[in-house]
């Protein structure tokens, strides 16, 4: 247990993450272990020497110098993951993990086009991580979300594939009780700068007309512009990262009229935000990649930011509200939360 100021009712907090790279996930030990299991070379170490072991690796993994050195990383891991079952354990581990950083709800991002072009079915990939998702909600009673991201560094054409193909696999497909599709939502993620998310409004619109939830990373390298394009032409109900709205205070002024939730990670304009009242989440993200899973990251914040109990409900409250799920199930986290204080409070 960290030292951090209210560590105890950090951790007992009802956690809702809404920005979550289920290959973000893969840790090197779980890479070298797949990648042994299933007969994959990942680059040789006299090519380059973090792949000499697990600690050299993980050592690689503290010294990103940008996004795209990291995501040069990232792709390459994934080499090692090629069956259903791989899938469904690597999904496992996230939710395994984050059963114990006390989330309840996640709402998980995938990105079926870095399996695909290894030749991986679609169908592998989505039954693998449904199946853990479904698995987590039996037995961790955590509810949850797929959210299948583009590559947006790829041609345009591709994502569109994807997505003609998810919907011919009826993956958008809504049961007659009215909530229930395998996958709930679209993002768009990858390198951002020079990708811009206009390149793909018309799929977000066709999307928006099925019904299906919108997302985008935007703002983490990419100036404002790529805040209110993903606004404008891609109709994104939240937007990930977002770090660099801070450098637009009418951009910042739309955000907080049109509700739009930020699903951040780290510490940066928190304090900046929650007095301008700017809605955000605080979410793992990669975290084998970046070190930690999402109680690290609130306790980082804690020990930045020295955030009173109060401030702590109004994230923990935005990030339910901010949820796609059921009114139902928001109602009870609420209460989760309001349990969770009082116990706080008498200790
Ligand atoms: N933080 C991030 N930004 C953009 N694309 C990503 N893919 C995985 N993690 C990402
Ligand atoms: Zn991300």
């Amino acid at each position: 247990m960290c030292k951090t100021p209210h560590h105890s009712l950090l951790a007992a907090l009802p956690k809702c993450e809404h920005h979550l790279h289920l290959e973000g996930c893969l840790s090197p030990s779980l890479t070298f272990q797949l990648a042994t299991k299933n007969n994959i070379t990942l680059p040789s170490p006299s090519s380059d020497a973090a792949y000499t072991s697990v600690e050299t690796l993980t050592e690689r993994y503290k010294n990103f110098s940008d996004l795209n050195d990291f995501l040069g990383y990232y792709y390459r891991a994934l080499d090692a993951i090629i069956t259903q079952d791989d899938f469904e354990m690597l999904g496992w581990e996230y939710f395994t993990t984050a059963a114990k950083d006390g989330v309840k709800h996640a709402e998980v991002f995938f990105d079926p086009q870095s399996h695909t072009a290894r030749g991986i079915a679609l169908g592998v990939v989505v039954s693998g991580f449904n199946a853990a998702c479904k698995r987590a909600e039996k037995e961790l009673d955590i509810t949850s979300k797929l959210i299948m991201c583009f590559l947006r560094h790829l041609p345009v054409q591709e994502s569109r594939d994807t997505m003609q193909a998810a919907v011919e696999e009826g993956y958008f497909d809504i049961t007659t009780k009215g909530q229930d599709r395998t996958i709930a939502g679209v993002g768009l993620d990858s390198s951002e700068v020079g990708f811009r998310p206009e390149l793909f409004g018309e799929m977000f619109m066709e999307a928006e007309k099925m019904g299906i939830r919108r997302t985008a990373h935007a703002g983490e390298e990419g100036d404002p512009t790529y805040i209110s394009g993903a606004l404008d032409t891609l109709h994104a109900e939240r937007i990930d990262h977002g770090i660099r709205l801070v450098e637009d205070t009418k951009l910042m002024d739309r955000v907080i009229k049109e509700n739009i939730m930020l699903t951040h990670v780290g510490e940066l304009p928190i304090r900046k935000f929650l007095e301008e009242g700017v809605k955000f989440s605080l979410n793992s993200d990669d975290p084998a990649y970046f070190g930690g899973y999402i109680l690290n990251n609130y306790c980082a914040v804690q020990n930045a930011f020295d955030l009173s109990v109060e401030e702590w409900k109004v994230i923990v409250q935005n990030s339910i509200q901010g949820s796609w799920c059921e009114q139902t199930r928001k109602d009870e986290l609420l209460n989760m939360l309001d349990e969770c204080l009082s116990e706080y409070a008498t200790q």
